[in-house]
């Protein structure tokens, strides 16, 4: 799983694979990986034979960092009521900023805890986590530093992002933009204090529209922070062409991204990161156009987009199986878009999403037979073993013989 950069288009569907391989890991770190023990000395040996190892799942795209949780929602969206009409009516992220904003920094940290353990057994090692659910200073501020103690504590890796501009809380509901400004006048502080390394904004019909997010995120840029956009999730506004233009590192979501908007991504080589469980989950038709992104030469990253609302999964397996059938996307490709590209899409492709010489041990045993076993039997868990710089963090229950789980393998 070496590459020098991320896999762009046709690239995507290269996946170097060794056969009888063998992984040497020390004090936290890949040191040695070949096809032969022969003159290797190891205090411990774990034997994976017929099993699948990774590098350890990256997922680009979560909002885990929430209080309470929004299943009152269920019966709406079962009578047709659209994911932006539930927030205009001050529900959907509003609600989970109301139960956020009551939360104290120690319950977060206990709930995000949780689900990051959870993502861990599945095979997840790294994460983005973003904030969005405070929209007030002091809120927002509790949030991303539940995200940074979290990275100081937790096994799991994290990479902030400010989400501020996520919705327009009822105070400002009459004056959008003196709230970017209030969100916008956090910047400093949030470089200050480290609290997050990227900035987003929610462009989308009733939320933020792109001239309002090409003002916001520039000033972020300005300020020396990475930029993503939630471009293009419902509605098709630009949002996509928005985050070339601004050399966004991620254009996230992109369901109704024109051919314009494509193009434009593979040229500024803004990772695209989709998001099929949020379609589904919201239970649209219409898929982000993968196969055109792939065609067209885009770099292409897969998430979990794990939230209170429009995805609550923290399974990252179960979209490898949307990824393959409802994007359209081949095994190969999606391996790719959930390691090395999901990790550029994060600025941590020197450290994650790979399993080479020197890098940091995140290696998932799997019982799995074969790497395209993965997106065909969904919706279960099927780590075996998570190793997280060097030391096994999540253990489930060995099969001796995975390959009588496949006819071929
Ligand atoms: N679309 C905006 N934000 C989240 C959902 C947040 C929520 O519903 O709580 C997303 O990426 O899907
Ligand atoms: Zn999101």
């Amino acid at each position: 799983m070496e590459s020098d950069g991320p896999r762009a288009g046709k690239d995507m569907q290269q996946l170097p694979m060794l056969e009888e391989a063998v992984v040497g890991i020390k004090d936290g770190k890949v040191t040695y990986i070949g096809e032969t023990t022969e003159g290797i000395q190891a205090d411990d040996i774990i034997d994976c034979q017929g099993k699948l190892v990774t590098p350890g799942l990256v997922d680009p795209h979560t909002h885990v960092v929430f209080g309470g949780s929004r299943e009152h929602e269920m019966a709406l969206k079962q009578q047709g009521v659209p994911y932006l009409e539930i927030l205009k009516q001050g529900g959907g992220i509003l609600s989970t900023v109301e139960q956020t904003r009551v939360a104290s920094e120690d319950h977060l940290f206990e709930k995000a805890s949780f689900h990051l353990d959870r993502m861990l057994s599945y095979g997840v090692t790294t994460v983005e986590a973003k904030s969005g659910y405070g929209l007030d200073v002091e809120t927002e501020v509790k949030q991303l530093k539940v995200a940074k103690r979290l990275q100081e504590s937790h096994a799991m890796d994290l990479v902030s992002t400010f989400l501020g501009a996520h919705a327009i809380p009822h105070e400002f509901k009459e004056d959008p933009q003196a709230f970017l400004d209030e969100m916008l006048g956090m910047l400093d502080l949030i470089k200050l204090e480290e609290l997050a390394e990227f900035v987003d904004i929610f462009t989308e019909t009733g939320v933020f529209t792109v001239e309002q997010s090409r003002d916001f995120l520039s000033k972020a840029k300005e300020k020396g922070f990475g930029l993503k956009i939630h471009a293009d999730e419902i509605d098709p506004l630009g949002g996509t062409e928005l985050a070339a233009d601004l050399g966004a590192i991620s254009a996230d979501h992109l369901v109704g991204a024109s051919d314009e908007g494509i193009k434009k991504l593979a040229q500024s080589g803004t990772i695209a990161v989709l998001l099929p469980g949020t379609t589904f989950y919201l239970g649209k038709e219409t898929f982000a156009r993968a196969r055109k992104m792939i065609d067209e030469g885009v770099t292409v990253a897969l998430a979990t987009d794990f939230n209170p609302g429009s995805c609550p999964t923290e399974n990252i397996q179960l979209i490898m199986t949307f990824a393959a059938l409802r994007l359209k996307m081949t095994p190969e490709e999606i391996w790719n878009a959930m390691t090395v590209n999901a990790s550029y899409a994060i600025g941590r492709g020197e450290q994650a999403g790979q399993l080479a010489v020197g890098r940091k041990a995140d290696v998932v045993i799997w019982d799995a037979p074969n790497y395209f076993y993965l997106p065909y039997h969904y919706g279960v868990n099927h780590v075996n073993t998570v190793i997280k710089n060097g030391l096994i963090v999540s253990k489930r229950r060995d099969i001796v013989d995975t390959v009588s789980l496949s006819s071929k393998s």
